[in-house]
């Protein structure tokens, strides 16, 4: 078991200072013996973030990123629990790959990684996966996304909502229609696609699934969740969903949050990314759907990519962009700093939110004692300068590099055990 711990001073979900104090993994109520003293003055404390969308790679392309490498990454970046996305070689769509990723990240041990379950076999869009065995596997799968695809065909998509429903699963859909944004597209449709020659990627293709998703979840009264929402569109579907109490919830990415479309003038495939940026209107419009509880959590979609996948000519790069050491620094700066949310806004939208959309009882909360002590502490304050090659991710397609941003994680606790002491991995 982990050694005692007190942590004094830190201002808790960004309120009054006071101390905390953990013994045997759990938040207690007084000073235990011994306690190894963490001084938290002038750091917010908040429970573990929790990301909901994280590609790890592995199995089958652990030059990009493994279990272990991405955990590491995580930890760097405040979280306690990553959802593991299934568009791994093989595909996570069996009770036993499932259990696999969950005794990776067991053996890493420095986050929760929590599989995510594929939608259909294959991530083929035509038959179910074995979404009821990995629901009762050790792995408890809970989530399920074909991510990296869209669950295009209705039947399909409403044979898996129904059949989640059984256990209170989730359906985590990528929308894009293939149809409406072809198999070449990688940048938003606009004037600038047309400028740059680039295939566009049409707001519309994104937006008509969304509304199909959420008319297929109110038919069923089943959950659908809706990964890396880009666009205004989108977010008036799920303003209008969760009015009629449609369950349905959204992410946003930390990129989506603050990159846009004019990025693309130089053709980097650093920011090649799907959902493509999108202008200034979309980015607005889901800060204000973040701030306003429309939109639900933020969540990374951290994808690495070797470098050999990632520099090529745009057209032709791989789609995906890092995500999980600096999200908390972007939504610092994009969401505190403006006062669109506090810090129990951000408590709200990455870790309490996503641990329950996930169904991770451990995770979440609000630090409660009697509660798994898993926390990440924040400097406010902190100003920090990206750098690329200081990542301990094994990819490099960093979107960040070279940007400061304000506010940075100090220390993550995992379970009561340090895993990350003034932004160095323990
Ligand atoms: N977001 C991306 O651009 N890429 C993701 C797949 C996905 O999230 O759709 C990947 O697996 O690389
Ligand atoms: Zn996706
Ligand atoms: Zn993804």
């Amino acid at each position: 078991m982990s050694e005692p711990l007190v942590i004094t001073g830190a201002a808790v979900l960004g309120g009054q200072p006071r101390d905390l104090f953990v013994a045997d993994g759990v938040l207690v109520d007084e000073a235990p013996a011994g306690a190894r003293v963490l001084d938290a003055d002038g750091l917010v404390a908040l429970p573990g973030l929790v990301d909901l969308h994280t590609h790890l790679r592995e199995p089958g392309r652990e030059d990009a990123e493994t279990v272990l490498t991405g955990s590491r990454a995580a930890a760097v970046g405040g979280f306690t629990a990553v959802l593991a996305m299934a568009n791994t070689s093989p595909v996570t769509d069996t009770a036993e790959a499932a259990e696999r990723v969950l005794d990776l990240g067991r053996a890493a041990g420095l986050v929760d990684v929590q599989p995510v379950g594929a939608v259909t076999h294959g991530l083929g869009g035509q038959e179910l996966a074995e979404l009821g065995l990995m629901a009762r596997s050790r792995a408890r799968v809970r989530v399920f996304s074909d991510d990296g695809r869209c669950v295009h065909d209705p039947r399909v998509m409403r044979r898996a909502l129904e059949y989640v429903r059984a256990f209170g699963g989730v359906v985590s859909q990528h929308s894009q229609d293939p149809d409406l944004a072809g198999p070449t597209a990688c940048c938003h449709e606009g004037e600038l696609s047309g400028r740059l020659g680039l295939p566009g990627w049409p707001g519309i293709a994104e937006e008509t699934i969304v509304a199909r998703d959420v008319m297929l979840a109110r038919h069923t009264r089943s959950r659908v969740h809706v990964a890396h929402v880009s666009t205004a569109g989108s977010v008036e579907v799920l303003r209008w969903a969760k009015a009629q109490g449609i369950d349905v919830t959204a992410e946003v990415t930390p990129h989506h949050l603050l990159l846009t479309t004019d990025l693309l003038g130089d053709y980097d495939p650093v920011y090649k990314v799907n959902p493509p940026l999108r202008p200034d209107e979309d980015v607005a419009a889901l800060r204000a759907a973040l701030a306003d509880g429309t939109i639900d959590a933020v969540a990374t979609d951290h994808a690495p990519h070797a470098r050999h996948d990632k520099q090529h000519a745009f057209a032709d790069a791989a789609f995906g962009m890092l995500g999980l050491e600096t999200a908390l620094s972007v939504v610092s700066e994009v969401m505190v700093s403006s006062g669109a949310l506090d810090w129990a806004g951000v408590a709200r939208v990455m870790s309490q939110a996503p641990a329950r959309i996930a169904g991770l009882e451990s995770h979440g909360g609000a630090l409660e004692v009697g509660r798994p002590a898993h926390l990440t502490l924040v400097d406010p304050a902190a100003v920090v300068t990206v750098d690329r090659d200081a990542s301990v991710s094994l990819s490099r397609n960093n979107p960040w590099h070279d940007r400061t941003l304000t506010g940075a994680v100090v220390h993550t606790v995992f379970g009561g055990r340090p895993t990350v002491l003034d932004g160095r991995l323990v």
